[in-house]
């Protein structure tokens, strides 16, 4: 396949590329992908989360004593028959659950474009429903990390008290545990994300992130995804670690790459002319103008090439007629 003009190649192909990313509510499902929905633009990518297709309103649960991260709250023989539709590229009634209001809005039409990233709680915690992902991700912060994200964020943008999220937070645990976390064992990349070895009071919001991944066959052949050794080792006046190690998850063995401190723009810039390059899909500059890039923000590039490269590997397939399964 010719990987010179990648974008033309997913615009003009019939297959919607499914893309689903699991967690915890505030886990960064969406900072994660926000460098890939940006270099692959509106015109390409649509998402949506699975917080949608919750069957209960806040009031519903708050009466039945469920949390949002239980099965029986949310409607997942409908998100299933819903993403199969969208898998074959047509609209659907999608509902729609408002975080304001704590209710429903009416559905709406939702259709497809040619890349659809779902994000939620469960959205391959079926048979079925993995059936349809092409790609599954699911980020794994630790838990101290992902409560102080909770918290800011419900307590900044969704009108709740300290008190009511720290509750929030002790009464959804034993279910994130049951029905949320079993989902890494079914991805095909998981993120995790801790306190920086650089940050030891944790009050500068340094992490360090891994991506973990099982470990290919075969690399995809002339295409290259350099780190500029030259410009870590040279320029950097700041700590930073790469390192990588294997681990056993569920029966698999995992890869881990680790990013953690700071980077110099540098080295990032060539990952993005790399991206730019390789794949012809325009100009790539999320960090320009800057002059230290996060690991988190370095990660989020290292993804975007794991998902596109799970995209060649379909075009190479697509070729033998498979547009269902990834690699
Ligand atoms: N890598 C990161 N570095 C710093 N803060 C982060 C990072 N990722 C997420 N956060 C913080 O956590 C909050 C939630 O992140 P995000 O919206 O990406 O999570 P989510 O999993 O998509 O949430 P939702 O439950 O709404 O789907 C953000 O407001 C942000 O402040
Ligand atoms: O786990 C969550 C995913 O974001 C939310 O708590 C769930 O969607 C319910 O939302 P709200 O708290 O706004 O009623």
């Amino acid at each position: 396949m010719e990987t010179g003009n990648f974008r033309d190649t997913i615009r003009a192909s019939d297959c919607i590329y499914t893309i689903g990313v699991a967690g915890d509510s505030g886990s960064g499902k969406t900072t994660f992908t926000r460098a890939f929905r940006e270099i692959f633009g509106p015109d390409l990518v649509c998402s949506f989360s699975m917080d949608d297709y919750h069957l209960l309103d806040r009031d519903a649960r708050a009466e039945k004593g469920i949390t949002p991260l239980h099965p029986d709250a949310n409607n997942i023989s409908l998100f299933e028959d819903h993403l199969c539709l969208l898998k074959q590229g047509k609209t659907i009634s999608k509902p729609s659950y408002n975080h304001t209001t704590g209710s429903f809005d009416a559905p709406a039409p939702f259709s497809p474009k040619k890349i659809v990233i779902v994000e939620g709680l469960h959205p391959f915690s079926t048979e079925k429903m993995r059936r349809y992902f092409d790609f599954t991700c699911y980020v794994d912060p630790a838990e101290e990390v992902k409560y102080a994200w909770k918290m800011a964020r419900d307590v900044g943008d969704r009108g709740y008290s300290r008190d009511q999220v720290t509750s929030e937070i002790h009464a959804r645990k034993p279910d994130y545990d049951a029905y949320v976390a079993p989902q890494r064992q079914y991805a095909d990349a998981i993120l995790t994300i801790t306190p920086s070895v650089f940050d030891a009071s944790g009050k500068e919001g340094m992490y360090a992130v891994s991506l973990l991944q099982e470990r290919f066959e075969n690399t995809v052949k002339n295409i290259v995804f350099p780190l500029d050794l030259f410009a870590m080792t040279s320029l950097a006046e700041r700590d930073f670690l790469i390192g990588f190690h294997s681990e056993e998850m569920y029966g698999r063995t995992m890869g881990a790459v680790r990013f953690d401190g700071d980077f110099r723009y540098e080295v990032i810039r060539r990952l993005e002319e790399a991206v730019e390059e390789e794949t012809g899909v325009g100009s790539v500059s999320l960090y320009a103008g800057r002059e230290y890039v996060t690991a988190t923000e370095a990660m989020e590039l290292i993804l975007v090439w794991r998902i596109i490269n799970r995209r060649i590997f379909m075009e190479y397939r697509m070729q033998d007629g498979a547009c269902m399964t990834g690699m």
